[in-house]
């Protein structure tokens, strides 16, 4: 249940706190939304492929709160090394991607949110790539990796699509976190959604 649900709601949490934290990124994915979907109309499977500055924005999201920081453990079955360290049988290995991903070495401005560093087709999240894998890699990397790609890219549109979405009256952006086995908002997030499409029979 954690593995398939609550990393899917973190992330979206994660991502509707970044875009109200920064509004020249939610009118980028609402302006690429109206392009794509238009209007009228709703959001559908067909037009996730084109949203290509959403799933950037979600990317930028994975990069800055992955929400298993420390990834699976691994026990290695034999004593081996790898890159000069000995690592002993059976001895638990956790893996930190949140702090790879924030290294200075091999991003700038990490701490920035940034959704154009994702703008090149050369990212996903297939773990091939050491600095960018928040579904972890290797022959334990997600299995729920294609629905949860989609999930995210579907539930995001939509509410950003349908909705104009603000902050309570004196409710300050927090994006602090909370580590766990998933790592949290520390405080939720508490959004205002208001009507954003003309067509009100589309909210039916
Ligand atoms: C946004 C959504 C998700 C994220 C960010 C995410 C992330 C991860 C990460 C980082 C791991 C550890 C991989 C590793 O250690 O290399 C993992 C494992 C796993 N995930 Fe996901 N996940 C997501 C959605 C899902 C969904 C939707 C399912 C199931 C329907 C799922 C099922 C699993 C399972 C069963 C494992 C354990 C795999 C193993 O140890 O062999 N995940 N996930």
């Amino acid at each position: 249940m954690v593995a398939g649900t609550e990393t899917t709601t973190t992330m979206i949490e994660w991502a509707m706190a970044e875009v109200l934290n920064n509004h020249n990124v939610m009118k980028k994915v609402q302006d690429e939304l109206d392009d794509i979907v238009g209007v009228n109309n709703v959001v559908e499977e067909s037009h996730l492929p084109k949203l290509k500055y959403l799933d950037a924005t979600i990317k930028e999201t994975s990069r800055l709160h992955p929400v298993a920081p420390f990834l699976v453990p691994r026990s290695p079955s034999k004593t081996c090394n790898i890159g000069g360290y000995t690592i002993l049988k059976g001895c638990n290995v956790f893996v930190n991607v949140w702090s790879i991903q924030r290294d200075p070495r091999y991003w700038d401005d990490p701490l920035v949110f940034n959704p154009e560093r994702f703008s090149t087709n050369h990212w996903d999240y297939s773990g091939n790539n050491l600095k960018f894998f928040p579904f972890g890699s290797g022959r334990r990397v997600c299995p729920g990796l294609p629905l949860g790609e989609k999930m995210l890219m579907y539930v995001l549109a939509s509410l950003l699509h349908s909705f104009h979405w603000s902050l309570p009256v004196g409710e300050e952006h927090d994006l602090s976190e909370k580590f766990g086995i998933t790592l949290k908002k520390r405080n939720p997030l508490i959004a205002i959604p208001s009507q954003r499409l003309a067509d009100a029979s589309l909210y039916m």
